[in-house]
């Protein structure tokens, strides 16, 4: 069984405030785009053999051990996975694999397994990707709410920079806090190929860290993107194109400073499953 595996972009991400526990409550708009891993998933008479970076630690490995024991350890598997998301990118790559391999498995062994609760257990983003369509979400992303999303033709940006989710977290301040997103306003924006009024919290202590992320917006929007949000923790950027022949030479434009994307984010072709 093959399978796709989406990269996702915030549009918008308010970091609400900081929990007794530690983490940051959030109120964020998650939308699939179309750059993807690919998965094979097969199943063997016994064991779990994975193939991809990682080894063990890979998320896509701990969430097919994880699916195994809860369903009682019904047969074995066997996971080849090939990035194509760059990891530490904001983009959710090893969260959407872990998905993908908790969906597949399902398929092929089914059993009254809560799927949400395996997921949440293997990180704030993967219970998002088991929807396969845009949410929006609270707490720290697990409480969702399943959101329709015009496709919009759209560029990923990613100038190489791995940034570790823990750093930014750490350097958020009190006065980077923010209200909710104006989530009416912003679905209306983007559905008239307007500027949505949306923000990204962790813009300003990942600046601080990376003062050179500060250029990465100007560039984009020197090549008519609009709205050019960083995505979650960062490195990544996205930012809306007019059309899809206007999203290829941007991002043809940018691959000389990083990495670049055209695709489509949001929509209802962009989500997970088989490819
Ligand atoms: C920023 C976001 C936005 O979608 O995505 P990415 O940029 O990583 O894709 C997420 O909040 C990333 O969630 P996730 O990637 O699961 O974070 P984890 O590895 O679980 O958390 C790493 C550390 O960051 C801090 N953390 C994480 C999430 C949160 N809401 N508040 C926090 O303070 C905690 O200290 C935690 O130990
Ligand atoms: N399947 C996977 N794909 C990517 N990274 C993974 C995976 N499994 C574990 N990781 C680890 O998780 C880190 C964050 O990866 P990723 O989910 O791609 O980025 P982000 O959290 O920035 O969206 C990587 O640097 C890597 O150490």
């Amino acid at each position: 069984m093959e399978r796709l595996a989406p990269a996702k972009v915030n549009l918008g991400l308010s970091v609400r405030f900081r929990r007794e526990d530690g983490y940051h409550e959030l109120h964020t708009l998650f939308a699939p785009f179309s750059l993807a891993d690919r998965l094979v998933v097969e199943p063997v008479s016994a064991g779990l053999h994975f193939q991809g970076p990682y080894g063990r630690e890979n998320l896509a490995y701990r969430a097919a051990s994880l699916y195994l024991e809860a369903a009682g350890q019904p047969g074995g598997v066997r996971i080849l996975l090939e990035k194509r998301i760059p990891e530490g990118a904001g983009l959710g790559g090893g969260s959407s694999d872990a998905a993908q391999v908790l969906l597949a498995l399902q398929a092929l062994y089914p059993a009254e397994v809560d799927l949400f609760a395996l997921a949440r257990t293997l990180g704030a983003d993967v219970p998002f990707f088991l929807l396969g369509r845009g949410a929006e979400a609270r707490g720290v992303g697990e409480r969702l709410k399943p959101l329709a999303l015009p496709p919009v033709p759209a560029v990923v940006f990613f100038p190489g920079l791995r940034v570790p989710t823990p750093l930014v977290y750490r350097a958020v301040r009190p006065e980077d806090f923010g209200p909710d997103l104006p989530v009416e306003a912003i679905l209306e924006a983007l559905a008239r190929g307007e500027e949505p009024p949306y923000w990204n919290s962790l813009e300003g202590p990942a600046f601080r860290l990376f003062p050179e992320l500060r250029e990465v917006r100007g560039r984009m929007r020197a090549l008519g993107l609009r709205g050019v949000l960083m995505s979650g923790s960062g490195s990544a950027f996205f930012g809306l194109a007019e059309g899809p022949d206007h999203a290829k030479r941007a991002a043809e434009a940018l691959r000389a400073w990083g990495r670049a994307w055209a695709g489509t984010l949001g929509g209802g072709d962009a989500g997970s499953g088989p490819a």
